[in-house]
This record gives structure tokens, sequence and C-alpha cells, in this order.
């Protein structure tokens, strides 16, 4: 394959606008993209004008209807940090975004009991076995991303998994439920609390396969009666690195040194640190021995691949550094005060990162601008809204970002300095196995891979490393369907069909299969009236996966709106949202402009021993986004945080 066009040898490089100029400069790539017509510019629900009732925006008092199912915790106006849980951010509404809460909606759900039982097809029939979908419409097939790294993948689980965690059923008596036999078949009788995944009767090749997994928890489970049901979440809500800090008190403080605002952590043979090993690993990891390298960090799934533990023990040393440089900058400062100060900054540049550098490759650069999700070049942002839930809601965390699973590579590329790839490693050989990452120096090639490797593609092609082989243990030769388990999910959790969210995001209702053309494909189109009795039956997670991407954006018009919604309210709903002036925890504006330098390309540089980077980290290198030395990328002048 060939790269994008403006990237194709002896063109003009598109002037990088952030990171060279400051944004001044409106030549931009996706200029010719964007001029081309679309007549459905899609908004996000919360720009839209509100008088349009009838798009099925849940009301305000349904949108908080579940933090009746918990107390209330008691605040201090005055915190100049956020609370580990999450609690309090919102001072009117304190439970919004605190971590083992529930999950919130932005449109009703849909129950076939109106309470927790999935969805039927409207002639109440059963809906198509998700695995048939999954096996009719989603195969695998190598079609990379044309310009982005399979960092923007590791990149976008990291705030999957900052945002959101189910909580899994248990069986009645509160044991760990298992929803298939040991051996990897399927009961006779799958328990209520597991998802129907079947394998069809005539698939030969998975003759009694089991691909159940356990249906999420919800709030009945623990003793609040309201209908429908909300999901638990077992995170914090915000992008506040809670998978790193921990969501509750206890973790946090097990992961502190308690001396010089440190967080715990373990030498390798290289001499550099890493997460702190987990006491027994063969518990946590699928390896032999008990001392064998498995991580512990603020989020259970931190061993669920190599990269993932990559990502995160880049976030460790980012901390570790900024506290050292801090102590130096303050030497009267005490622990408390680095740890807090540390963790405040580095949640900044986080941000920065992800609403500069990430959110435009999501939702495409005029979106992004259209919907004040980018950054401002200078000055406060007052814009903070009391009133804007930031509580991830269920059509983006059970659809619409479940749809970068698509993103995944299945063999991961480690890279040398001189950026070739030295051995590639199948995902299904390391599931919850990473005492990879620190032997030699794999970390950092495994870092080199995931800036030089590309993605695969946003499309309806997945590796079979995620949809034939997940969780594949050693000497096994299969594993589950996560695609399948996605389109499930969705059920459980109460997801109203495609149709609903075309309405929400400002498309015209379809009332045929053929009205889906002017977002999907015919050929597909007509796949889905196969596979679908009622064109008001279809899951959103498929329907969306096969919209036509919009101009300069990977993702296509209900998906867009979706997560640019759930980026908005994470931005304009986090009272600590690090632009914000006038509040608590507003930083200085010489702090702001020094916030304002960060990029995962300096980032990378300040986390590795790797010598040379591309600007753009989110891009592969090409001849517009050339190495340069660690030396060259912009850094953060922290002399502004010197206390007179
Ligand atoms: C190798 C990479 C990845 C693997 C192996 C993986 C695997 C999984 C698994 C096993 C689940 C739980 C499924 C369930 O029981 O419902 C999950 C959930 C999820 N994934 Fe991924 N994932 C990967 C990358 C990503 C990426 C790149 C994104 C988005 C950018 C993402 C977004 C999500 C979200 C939002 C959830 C729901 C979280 C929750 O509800 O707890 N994942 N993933
Ligand atoms: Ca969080």
């Amino acid at each position: 394959h060939s790269d994008g066009g403006a990237d194709r040898p002896g063109s003009r490089c598109a002037r990088d606008v952030d990171k060279e100029d400051g944004g001044r400069t409106e030549t931009r790539p996706e200029k010719s993209a964007r001029d081309e017509s679309d007549p459905n510019q899609s908004k996000i629900p919360s720009l839209m004008d509100s008088s349009d009732s009838d798009r099925g925006l849940l009301s305000p008092q349904d949108i908080d209807l579940g933090d009746q199912c918990f107390p209330k915790p008691k605040c201090n106006p005055d915190a100049r940090f956020r609370s580990t849980d999450g609690g309090c951010n919102n001072l009117i509404f304190p439970v919004w975004g605190q971590s083992n809460t529930a999950s919130t909606r932005i449109v009703q759900a849909d129950y076939s009991d109106g309470r927790d039982e999935p969805r039927k097809a409207a002639s109440g029939r059963d809906l198509p076995n998700a695995r048939h979908v999954r096996t009719t419409l989603f195969k695998d097939m190598d079609r990379p991303a044309p310009k982005h790294n399979l960092y923007v993948m590791q990149f976008g689980q990291m705030i999957a998994h900052d945002t959101e965690l189910t909580i899994s059923k248990t069986s009645s008596n509160g044991k760990a439920l298992a929803c298939c036999n040991p051996d990897g078949s399927a009961p006779e009788v799958l328990p209520k609390e597991c998802l129907k995944i079947m394998t069809p009767k005539d698939d030969p090749d998975s003759k009694n396969r089991c691909l159940s997994t356990q249906r999420a928890s919800d709030t009945a489970d623990i003793g609040c009666q309201i209908k429908p049901v909300r999901k638990r979440i077992g995170v914090t809500s915000f992008i506040d690195a809670s998978l790193l800090y921990g969501s509750d008190d206890k973790t946090a403080r097990s992961l502190r040194t308690f001396t010089n605002g440190r967080l715990r952590s373990q030498v390798g043979e290289d001499g550099n640190s890493y997460l702190p090993n987990v006491k027994n690993s063969t518990q946590s990891c699928n390896v032999a021995k008990d001392n064998t390298v498995c991580y512990v960090s603020g989020d259970l799934r931190v061993n669920q691949h190599p990269d993932m533990s990559v990502q995160t023990i880049s976030m460790l040393r980012l901390h570790n550094t900024l506290c050292d440089q801090l102590k130096i900058i303050n030497p009267t400062w005490n622990d408390e005060r680095i740890y807090q100060e540390a963790r405040r900054l580095l949640i900044a540049m986080y941000q920065h990162v992800t609403y500069n550098e990430f959110v435009p490759i999501l939702l495409g650069k005029d979106y992004s601008r259209a919907n004040k999700l980018l950054p401002l070049k200078e000055g406060y942002d007052l814009n903070y809204n009391q009133f804007l839930n930031p509580t991830t809601f269920t059509s983006f965390t059970a659809a619409a970002f479940r749809s970068l699973h698509s993103y995944i590579q299945g063999f991961i590329d480690l890279v040398s300095e001189a950026r070739s790839v030295t051995s590639k490693m199948r995902l299904s050989d390391f599931y919850i196995r990473t005492d990879i990452v620190q032997r030699k120096d794999n970390y950092d090639s495994f870092l080199r891979g995931l800036l030089t490797q590309h993605a695969q593609g946003q499309d309806q092609f997945f590796t079979e490393e995620v949809s034939e082989y997940l969780f594949r243990i050693p000497n096994k030769t299969m594993g589950l369907d996560l695609v399948s388990i996605d389109i499930e999910r969705g059920r459980d959790f109460g997801l109203p069909s495609y149709n609903t969210y075309r309405k929400l995001c400002g498309l015209r209702e379809a009332k045929t299969f053929d009205d889906l053309t002017d977002q999907i494909d015919k050929k597909n189109v007509d796949v889905l009236a196969n596979l679908y009795e009622n064109v008001n039956d279809i899951d959103y997670y498929p329907a969306g996966l096969l919209e036509k991407p919009k101009p300069g954006a990977i993702l296509g018009h209900t998906f867009q709106c979706i997560i640019g919604e759930m980026f908005f309210r994470w931005k304009f709903g986090d009272r600590f949202y690090y632009e914000f002036g006038n509040q608590t925890g507003t930083f200085s504006s010489d702090q702001l402009k020094e916030i304002r330098k960060t990029t995962l390309a300096l980032i990378t540089c300040m986390t590795s021993n790797i010598q040379t980077v591309q600007r753009n980290a989110f891009d592969v290198p090409s001849k517009c986004n050339q190495l340069v030395t660690c030396k060259s990328i912009p850094k953060l002048n922290l002399d502004a945080w010197k206390e007179e």
C-alpha cells in the first residue's frame, strides 16, 4: 500500500499546523477532503438545537437516575487536586464520574422486558446470533491504516481503560462465575448471567466451542431497584490517568512509595524502572512461576498484552521523572505535595495530547475544531459546564469506542533504533503474559514498534488474533471472539438499535434497508438485510462499523457523533480540565503555556531510551514526518512550578 497523498515523494509536505506554527496557518492537508460536499455535517448532540426534541435524547432527570443508587460523598469545594475516585469533581452532582458507581445513557435503554433482558427483534423473535453476524460481516484481512501507527490503537486503549471498567456478574453465592467448561466447551445450559454467544450448529470448525463470558453487573446486583438497570463502572469516568494511580484510595496508597512523591517501581536488568511486580504472578498472569514478571498498576487490565504494559510503564516513568524535577525546583515540598503536583501535571499533559493530537485523528480536525474539542492556543477556557454529565455513557463504551478494536494488529513488531523490525510477536502468544517487556531492550523495541508499525485500518476487518484467538492459552488452538462479545455486549447494555443513533445524530430515520445506503455501501446493506428481519433490529456496533468514514476522520457519521459527544463531556464536564480558568485547580498562565508544549513525541522521549522520534508521533515516519533527535523536541520548562 502507499502512504496518504500528502506524503508521496516529490509532493510538498503540508505544514504541520499545531506543532510548528501554533495553528495560525490554515493550509491543512484535509482541506480538499473538507470541501467535498457532505450534506449531513454531523454535530455532537450537546451542540445541536435543543428544541429538536424528537431525536430521543434522554431527559435530564433520566440522565442522573443512577445517582440515587449511591451515597453522596462529602466535598471540599476548595480542593486543589482531583479526588482519587473522581467523586466531588462536580460540586452539585458529586457522584458524576465517580468510580464504583453506574454508567449513564444519552438515549433510553432498549431491554425486552423494560428492565434488563436483552433486546429482541421487532417480531418478538431472537436477534441474529452475534457470532453469526461476526463471521458473516467481519472477517480478517490485512488492510493497514494508510498513515496512522499502532500508537493510535494503544493510546486509545489507554483512554478506554481510564474511563470504563465493566464489572462482571458473579454467581448468586458471590463467587466468580464460569460461563464455559474448563476444557473450553459449551455447557449444556448456559447460566443466565452469561452472554448468549453460541457457535452456530452448522459451523464444523467450532463445534461445541464456548464463546461466552459474564454479563455486566448492574445496579440491581447492588440492591438498587431502578428500571431499566444501569451498568456498574469500576473506574473514574474522567481522563485522569486512573489506570496509573488507581480509582480508589486503598489502591492509590498501595502504589506509592511515600518518598518524594514517587510511585513504586522495580528496576529491570537494563537498569530502567518498570511497574512493580504483582505478589503471585501465577494468579494474575498466564505464567508458571510466582516470581515471573507480571505487573500491578491502577488498573487490573495492565497485563492484558505487552503493549498495554509498555503504555502504562511510560506513564509511570513520566510521573516519577516529574517528581524528581519538581523536587529539585521546590526542595521544601513534602511527599504529598510532590505526588499531587506531579499527578496534576501528568494528567494535564495527557489531556493535552488527547485533545490536541488524538481526538483530531479519530474525528477529523475540522469536526474537532467546529465542535470545540481542540485546545486553545493561548489563555484560559472558561466554559466549564456543571450541568454536563461526564460519566461514561453506554453507547460510547459498549459500541462506538470499541470499534477501534478494528485498529488492532495481530502481529506486533519489535523495532530497532535503526527502525528495522527485529522480531514479530504473535498477539495471542502473549495475552496476560507480559514478562517479555523488560527482557533485554524490549521495552524500547515495543515502543519503537508502536511508533513505526502501521495500525490496521478502521474498517470491517478484524485480526483473528482477537476474533478467534482472544485470550488463547499457550498450547490451546482456540480462543474467544472479541467482536462477537462486542456485539452481544451492546445487547447486554441495553443499547437501542442503529436507527436510534441515526436520529440522535441528525440523520434520517431509515424506514427500509435501502435508506441505509446514505452511510453504508449497498453491498453491506444487502448483507444486513439478510441477517436482520427488520431495519429496526440492526445492532449499533456492526452498523456503525460499516458506515463510510467522514471526510478527514477515520469514523463514520454516528460513531463520530457519539465519540465526539463523549470527549466533549469529558472536557467541558471535568472541573479539573487543564485549560479551565477560575477553578480551584487552575494552572498559572505560565504553567499552562508550558503544558501546551506537550506532544506524544516528547512523552515518548522522556520515558524511554529512544534517540530519535517523528514529530507527529501518531503517524508513521515518512518523508514529511521524519525522525528527529529527541533533543530537538521542545520540552516543558518546569521553572513555572517554582514556588516563591
Ligand atoms: C490488543 C488490543 C486490545 C485488546 C486485546 C482488547 C480486548 C478487550 C476485551 C477483552 C474487552 C472486554 C470485552 C467485554 O467483555 O465486553 C475490551 C473492552 C473494551 N475495549 Fe478493548 N481491546 C484492545 C484494544 C482496544 C482499543 C484500541 C480500544 C479503543 C480505542 C478499546 C476499547 C475498549 C472499550 C471501550 C471496552 C469496554 C471496556 C469496559 O466496558 O470495561 N480496546 N477490550
Ligand atoms: Ca479515569
